[in-house]
């Protein structure tokens, strides 16, 4: 493809060199081969200008950078927002892209809702994939990319290689690091959802506002004009979920509301039953009993807002409600590994912010009789700001807590736990993961429940950054099991 037929494709004036063919798109100069348009971004740890010139010298033809930069020996593509217009120029080269791509942000629950959204679209037959935290998963295999949006690159190159082997349907999470970064856009995006907003991140963003202001760059501009915005709007009103409708309103967007207070799907009872929960749901005039075949109010919250998705892209109505009712839990979310020697179920959760662990205990406290024992840690590197509050939210809601590791990565793990610590009254702290798990699960009764938070479907515990960076196997469901083996046999 000609670079002058891309920029016209982009809007984009070509500065130089529009017969050149272009072979491919990098945003890493070590990636750039003959032919290549390359996007030199700032970035929190360098400055991508600053390999413009060595990028040129492997082959870049053009390069997408502010006017400031210095760029001799190729097209410089001087804009204002590299990374947008990067975007949209690559957007034009991988194609063609899936019919039907929908996309989900909020604080929690979008690796849950894009997931059930490409379950219920396989349900009723369409050839799904999800791309996000878990990775790309297709009709056929799941490949782990590492981050949960992609960078700009490989989340295209994904898609146009998803409509190549004949998907139609995708779902796709949208990080707030991925909104501000463009990370995820240049694909036309037929509905988007918003599922809740809490503290996370603040490391990253400046403040609540500046993270939300992130977050509704996918109401405001990712999405396709006339798309539509599923929002949830549950028991409790959140003022930040009501912005995020009133933001849909103001761009034109059909707006579909979710939840107790949902206007098109009305959640208008919900019944814990020993293995899910029975829903009471109205939607076109209609109303249906679920049994939703998952526990925890969250879970709902997720399930509507796909199903919301999947409507939104033309799902037939009788066939994503036959499909809700067939959903298969997320991995990581709410996972039973394993039932303890003394009888007490061990249950592994993503979550990871103070709002997430509130849901996933409120999840599991209808099923205790006994205590609910919760083990989880905060990440090194990551908002410090909200451990203490992780901690309050744990130990306000559990009966014992053990604070522990999770991906210290270049932080002291020690004061990691502190600050958690903080929060945390009366909870007890035991370093090493393996070590704080067997101690819940020897000390469960029969009556007792565990929750092991933080790690979900992760697979390694992070230890140090940078080069001196280590990801040692560890996986909390089988860890679980092990320690609940070792227990029977007796062994310490
Ligand atoms: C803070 C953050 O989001 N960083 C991401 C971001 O990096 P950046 O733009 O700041 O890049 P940088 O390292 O400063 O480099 C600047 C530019 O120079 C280029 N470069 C750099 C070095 C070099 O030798 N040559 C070169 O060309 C880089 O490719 C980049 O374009 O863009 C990179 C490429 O897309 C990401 O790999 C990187 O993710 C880092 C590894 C990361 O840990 N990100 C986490 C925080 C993250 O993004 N998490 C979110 C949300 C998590 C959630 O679900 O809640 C996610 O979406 O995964
Ligand atoms: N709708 C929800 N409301 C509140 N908490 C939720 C909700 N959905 C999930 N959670 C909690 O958040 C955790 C993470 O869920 P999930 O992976 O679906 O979210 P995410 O938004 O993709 O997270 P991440 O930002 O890390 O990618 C769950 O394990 C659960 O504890
Ligand atoms: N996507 C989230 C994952 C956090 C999971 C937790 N295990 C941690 O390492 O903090 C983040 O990067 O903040
Ligand atoms: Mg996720």
């Amino acid at each position: 493809m000609k670079l002058g037929k891309l920029c016209a494709a982009a809007g984009l004036a070509c500065p130089s060199g529009e017969d050149q063919a272009v072979t491919g798109f990098a945003i890493d100069h070590r990636k750039v081969a003959p032919g290549t348009v390359f996007g030199a971004f700032q970035g929190t740890q360098v400055n991508g200008e600053d390999y413009i010139a060595p990028a040129i010298a492997a082959g870049a033809i053009a390069v997408v950078a502010r006017a400031e930069a210095v760029v001799e020996g190729a097209a410089h593509i001087a804009v204002a927002q590299p990374r947008q217009t990067f975007a949209q120029l690559a957007a034009g080269f991988f194609t063609p892209v899936p019919e039907h791509i929908v996309a989900v942000t909020g604080t929690n629950g979008k690796t849950s809702t894009a997931e059930m959204t490409r379950q219920i679209w396989r349900m009723a037959g369409e050839r799904a994939a999800s791309i996000g935290t878990l990775g790309v998963t297709t009709p056929d295999e799941s490949v782990s990319t590492g981050l949960t949006t992609p960078d700009i690159v490989t989340f295209l190159s994904n898609m146009s290689g998803l409509a190549r082997e004949g998907v139609t349907h995708v779902a796709y999470e949208a990080s707030s690091h991925g909104l501000s970064q463009y990370r995820n856009e240049g694909v036309p995006v037929q509905a988007a959802a918003f599922t809740n907003f809490s503290r996370d991140h603040l490391d990253y963003h400046t403040d609540m506002e500046d993270y939300f202001t992130a977050k509704m760059r996918l109401f405001g501009e990712v999405v396709s004009d006339g798309a539509t915005a599923v929002v949830w709007l549950g028991e409790t009103d959140s003022d930040w979920n009501r912005r995020a409708a009133d933001h849909a309103r103001q761009r034109g967007l059909t707006l579909l509301t979710v939840g107790e207070q949902g206007e098109d799907i009305r959640l208008t009872s919900r019944k814990p039953t020993q293995l899910g929960q029975t829903l009471t749901v109205e939607h076109a005039g209609q109303q249906r009993q679920i049994t939703l075949p998952l526990i925890g109010a969250y879970q709902v919250a997720n399930a509507l807002t796909a199903a919301g998705l999947a409507l939104a892209t033309g799902t037939d109505a009788s066939l994503v409600w036959d499909a809700v009712a067939r959903l298969q839990p997320v991995r990581g979310r709410l996972e039973r590994a394993v039932i303890a020697p003394s009888g007490a179920p061990v249950y592994i959760d993503y979550a990871h912010t103070p709002d997430a662990l509130e849901a996933a205990i409120a999840a599991l406290r209808p099923h205790v009789s006994g205590r609910l024992i919760t083990v989880f840690g905060a990440g090194g590197d990551r908002d410090h700001g909200k451990r203490a509050p992780m901690g309050a939210a744990a130990a306000g809601a559990s009966d014992l807590v053990i604070v522990t590791d999770d991906n210290p990565r270049g932080e002291d793990p020690e004061e990691i736990r502190r600050q958690v610590l903080e929060g945390a009254a009366g909870a007890s702290e035991v370093g090493d993961r393996r070590a704080a798990i067997r101690t819940a699960i020897a000390e469960a009764g029969r009556d007792d429940i565990v929750l092991v938070a933080g790690k979900g479907h992760e697979v390694g515990q992070i230890i140090g950054s940078g080069e001196n960076m280590q990801v040692l196997p560890f996986d909390d469901v089988e860890v679980a099991r092990e320690c609940a083996a070792a227990i029977a046999r007796g062994a310490a």
